[in-house]
């Protein structure tokens, strides 16, 4: 990875789906910039020949772009060269049972390379090794435990490459899924470590006495003892976001998602370590730090949402190196990303009502712990008792969406959720395969507030401050990019690729043929900069348009929350790519 870290430090390529290690979505690049961005016009367009939602972005690589798509996860290699002539195209055979387990979309957050080759990673959970050059197969083998995903496992995150490993999450926590994050040789596709979301120390890859918590050794059986018997195996903590890495420390990052089932009154405990931000060893998968965000989780917050790394981060004075989080709880964490040191958790967005603070006294035997308002307990409330107005509804302040980081002005730009919601959590059995939810819910708009049910916002970590925040009708499911030009990028539900400058004016809007919750990516190419973002509306929010969905509270409630997204866009796969004729 030495070379796929020399590979990203050149901004006229994009070779990871994160951007960079640090997941900080920020490029060098700045011929387009906020003087002439308003000049930005459609270069060329490439329709993947998908429906549903597509995530993610292109890599580019050199003269080569590689675009993915939903499923059947069919991957263009194209030509730079030649306005995006296809080079080669892969497309996977899977047994279309795996979309009826996916939970929010058929969506693939996007291919990885490394050592030569195209990192995919199918829905049906199979890890494929393609030949960058001619799309052939070099390995491919199954992350899943079954073959026919009978299970409840399914694939939609993109694999990360750290030097001779390439590193895959698993989805599943509305099927009971235990998660885990597994590392195979890139070289053969051999298992190298899994370290699961929960069980013994021993299938966590936990050193009782070394690995911490808030500073602390977290000691023997930690994750067991916080389940009632053996819950621990269908426990959920899914791991399908997003991972970052610091090569200084070799310290991977990631979080876990949502314990299993929605029905806090079924699993009584803190269910560790799922809704937990990791720390592992890159070599050896052994945690070094963690840090639970939402213990008991009674509202499906996924603590899965990016890890930015940022550097020389001033806090009390001091420059700190930093792992800043935008948790779909409500609260931005900034911890020491070597100590895993709680230094700042502030609700960035200020609908957020389901608890009042996170206590930061080390003293306090609530230290670090969301304190949690009792109307808004829906496992105090208890089964089928319908708990209303609780902000952020189930799909988070932010959920997936990644935010972005610009060194130049320190602050981060995020896509965010102004939704709330009504829970009713009911009980469920465990049937392997079946859904395992366990709560009725339903969305809409953050009340008393501007009507819209997003925000793009820039939030100072240092401080835990928003900056600034910009309405949006719908929330914001792209990714950001911030670049060096002086601005920042995302796309909308509508299909709106929005550009604003660093106090959030708005310089340039284009309307794709469908919504965008791809994320904005940038590249060189013959001397002239390029901006490209896949549309095709779909995901959580999109499910209802995506899977032809019309009942309020399908697609786990989203559908009625988001209906009248449907006056605005339709399905469509697209690949469309920016630039300013006169650089
Ligand atoms: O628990 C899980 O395993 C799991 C998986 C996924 C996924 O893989 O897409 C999502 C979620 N949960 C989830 O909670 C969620 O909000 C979500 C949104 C999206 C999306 O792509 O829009 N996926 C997922």
């Amino acid at each position: 990875s030495d070379d796929l870290q020399s590979l990203a430090s050149d901004s006229k390529n994009w070779v990871m789906p994160t951007g960079d290690y640090a997941n900080t979505r920020y490029s060098k690049l700045n011929k387009i910039n906020k003087d002439n961005v308003k000049d930005l016009q459609v270069a060329w367009t490439f329709s993947t020949g998908v429906l549903r939602g597509h995530e993610g972005g292109p890599l580019i690589i050199g003269d080569v772009m590689y675009v993915h798509a939903p499923f059947p996860n069919t991957v263009y290699a194209l030509d730079l060269n030649n306005d995006g002539k296809i080079l080669w195209k892969y497309e996977p055979k899977q047994d279309s049972n795996v979309i009826p387990i996916m939970c929010c979309d058929t969506v693939n957050r996007g291919v990885a390379y490394g050592d030569g080759k195209i990192f995919l990673y199918q829905a049906d959970t199979t890890l494929v090794a393609l030949d960058a050059k001619t799309g052939e197969v070099a390995w491919s083998v199954k992350n899943g435990s079954t073959v026919d995903g009978s299970t409840g496992e399914s694939g939609t995150s993109a694999p990360m490459v750290v030097k001779d490993k390439v590193i895959v999450g698993i989805s599943g926590g509305e099927f009971g899924v235990r998660g885990h994050l597994t590392a195979y040789n890139i070289a053969d596709g051999k298992q190298a470590w899994r370290a699961y979301s929960m069980g013994p120390d021993s299938e966590m890859l936990i050193d009782p006495e070394k690995t911490t918590h808030l500073g602390k050794p977290v000691g023997a059986d930690s994750a067991t003892k916080t389940w009632e018997g053996d819950q621990w195996k269908i426990g959920g903590g899914t791991t399908w976001g997003w991972y970052s890495y610091d090569p200084k420390l070799n310290l991977i990052y990631y979080g876990t998602g949502n314990p299993s089932t929605w029905n806090p009154s079924q699993r009584p405990g803190d269910n560790r370590w799922s809704m937990t931000i990791m720390a592992r060893d890159a070599d050896t998968g052994m945690a070094k730090w963690l840090y639970q965000m939402t213990p008991h989780d009674e509202w499906d917050y996924d603590g899965v949402n990016e890890m930015i790394l940022a550097d020389g981060i001033e806090i009390e004075g001091q420059p700190r190196d930093v792992l800043v989080h935008f948790d779909r709880n409500g609260f931005a964490y900034t911890l020491d990303r070597d100590t895993g040191e709680l230094l700042v958790a502030k609700k960035f967005d200020p609908a957020v009502n389901w608890a009042t603070e996170v206590v930061m006294d080390k003293d306090s035997d609530q230290y670090g712990r969301p304190q949690v308002v009792d109307k808004y307990s829906t496992g105090t409330n208890g089964e089928d008792v319908n708990t209303t107005g609780i902000c952020p509804a189930a799909l988070g302040t932010k959920d997936q969406q990644p935010a972005a980081y610009s060194p130049k002005t320190k602050l981060f730009y995020v896509p965010t959720n102004h939704v709330c919601m009504d829970y009713e959590p009911y009980r469920v059995s465990y049937t392997a395969g079946q859904p395992y939810v366990g709560a009725t819910l339903s969305m809409y708009p953050a009340p008393d507030s501007h009507g819209g049910m997003g925000n793009f916002i820039a939030w100072d970590a240092a401080k835990g401050e928003i900056v600034w925040s910009k309405p949006e009708q719908f929330s914001v499911w792209s990714g950001a990019l911030a670049t060096d030009g002086d601005i920042v990028f995302y796309g909308t539900l509508e299909g709106y690729l929005k550009a604003v400058d660093n106090d959030g004016n708005e310089l340039y809007k284009f309307k794709t043929p469908s919504g965008i919750i791809g994320n904005v990516t940038t590249y060189e190419h013959d001397g002239k900069q390029y901006v490209a973002i896949l549309s095709g509306v779909g995901g959580w929010a999109g499910i209802g348009l995506a899977a032809g969905l019309t009942k309020g509270t399908e697609g786990l409630g989203a559908v009625g929350g988001y209906a009248a997204l449907s006056d605005y866009t339709a399905l469509g796969g697209q690949l469309t790519v920016f630039t300013v004729p006169d650089q």
